[in-house]
């Protein structure tokens, strides 16, 4: 079997050394660049796994602007390519810069193809690893449902029940937090679904007037009020042979309840202000981020229709109860806005990793998603910190204790005691509700003076 091609770009503006380089790499295929244009190009077209470059390019041929300046931009444009420098002989300064810069290795002249060779040959066989090791990652995160990112049991576990139930026509009540994912399992569900090729319509009941939404879930006919001037289908006739997607169901009111009763049973609707019964075959997909069972209680939320629709429940847990998702979520939202915003980050701080770890993150993977878009576009060092995450700090954390917080509280009515009582220790105990020697071990604990 044939060896896959491995691509390397030589940068050197020297013909002489062109040709000779061109030809001692066994195993690569050679392409070759004498300037920054050239070999950005090249960059682009061919995505090399190691790059050789000369430091000293036109315009600058004596010196390493061009050169370092070359290297730069190919970080950016490519930040897993290894880049080896070359430099004249004796010059350790720059190939330190370049090293402070990125680049990966430098070597300097003259040359001697057998011991380059062997220096290119290290540099692929590191970034063979650490591609199979990224690409290795990125499988143990796919999880089967497209576009969920997850490694926690408690996802894998929700991602199966979508597997699970995808082809069967069965009502899903999706619940979970705000930001936890729930139309993303939806749309997945679709996908999945035998009804793929049809349209997923989605609607929130949340979003819309009481007034509109029976016309919007239902359609309407021409001149069944003021401004109907013409038939109009809605949401539920336009999800026919697909799925409808009822988010924030918990938020339905109360009259359209008993219409979605009756739709859900007979799979028939009226328009309003029509008359004819319209059959309509399609599966229904519910969400809310509301406790459904104590709005039934507080009679909100009509029983029958709950247990319509929720003839599988599928729960998606709060970020802050998935082990391990947020790391993984934080590194694969990186990934996606580096490429995006055409940015090289790597990684993030030992500080951010734990802050991650540690934060409660109430607006679940949504709030995940935009700290790192942020800071993404707004990072100037090559890793992601504390700061540019805004994420409370250790030191943020500690400050907000319990025993922190009931000293404050402490201190601060105890002040006030004092001060409205002048300074009278018996009273400033009475106005407190405590005795008089608990007043003062709070004094002396404070280090306060009565008066
Ligand atoms: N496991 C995940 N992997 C990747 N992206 C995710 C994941 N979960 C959620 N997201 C992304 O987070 C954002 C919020 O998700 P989504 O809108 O599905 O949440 P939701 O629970 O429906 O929120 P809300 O209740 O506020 O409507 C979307 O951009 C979505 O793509």
């Amino acid at each position: 079997m044939k060896a896959p091609v491995k691509p390397l770009l030589v940068v050197e503006d020297d013909p002489g050394l062109q040709s000779q380089l061109r030809w001692c790499f066994d195993g690569f295929d050679v392409s070759l660049a004498s300037d920054r244009r050239e070999a950005l190009a090249q960059v682009r077209r061919q995505r090399p796994g190691v790059v050789t470059l000369d430091l000293g390019l036109p315009p600058d041929p004596g010196g390493v602007s061009e050169g370092l300046a070359t290297l730069a931009e190919i970080i950016e444009l490519a930040p897993q390519t290894k880049v080896i420098v070359v430099t004249g002989n004796d010059d350790r300064l720059h190939a330190l810069k370049a090293i402070e810069l990125g680049a990966y290795d430098f070597y300097a002249k003259p040359i001697d193809a057998g011991t380059l060779t062997l220096v290119v040959e290290r540099a692929q066989r590191l970034y063979e690893l650490e591609s199979e090791n990224r690409r290795l990652q990125q499988s143990q995160v796919d999880t089967p449902l497209r576009g969920v990112i997850a490694t926690s049991p408690q996802m894998l576990h929700a991602c199966k029940a979508v597997d699970k139930v995808a082809d069967t026509d069965v009502t899903v009540l999706i619940l979970g937090e705000s930001g936890t994912g729930k139309e993303l399992f939806a749309r997945a569900l679709h996908e999945k679904s035998s009804r793929s090729s049809g349209r997923l319509v989605a609607i929130n009941c949340a979003a819309i007037p009481e007034t509109l939404l029976e016309s919007e879930l239902f359609g309407y006919e021409k001149g069944a009020f003021t401004g109907a001037v013409k038939q109009t289908l809605g949401k539920i006739e336009h999800a026919n042979g697909g799925t409808l997607f009822l988010d924030e169901i918990g938020d339905l009111p109360q009259g359209l309840q008993a219409k979605l009763l009756r739709f859900l049973q007979e799979r028939v609707i009226e328009r309003v202000g029509g008359r004819q019964e319209i059959p309509v075959d399609l599966r229904i997909v519910c969400a809310t981020h509301r406790d459904l069972r104590s709005q039934i209680a507080n009679g909100v939320f009509r029983e029958d229709l709950y247990y319509r629709i929720s003839e599988v429940t599928i729960r998606l847990p709060p970020l802050r109860e998935r082990e391990g998702d947020a790391l993984v979520l934080a590194r694969a939202f990186l990934d996606q806005y580096n490429d995006e915003f055409k940015r090289s980050i790597r990684g993030f701080t030992q500080d951010a990793l734990s802050a991650i770890e540690s934060y409660d993150w109430p607006g679940n993977v949504r709030e995940i998603e935009s700290r790192i878009k942020r800071a993404v576009i707004m990072a100037e060092e090559r890793q992601l910190s504390v700061e540019d995450l805004e994420l409370p700090t250790q030191a943020d954390r500690s400050a907000l204790s319990l025993q922190d917080v009931r000293d404050q509280a402490e201190l601060c009515a105890v002040r006030q005691a004092l001060a409205k009582a002048d300074g009278n220790m018996t009273q400033a105990a009475q106005l407190l509700g405590i005795t008089r020697p608990t007043l003062y071990r709070l004094l002396e604990k404070f280090d306060l003076k009565p008066n």
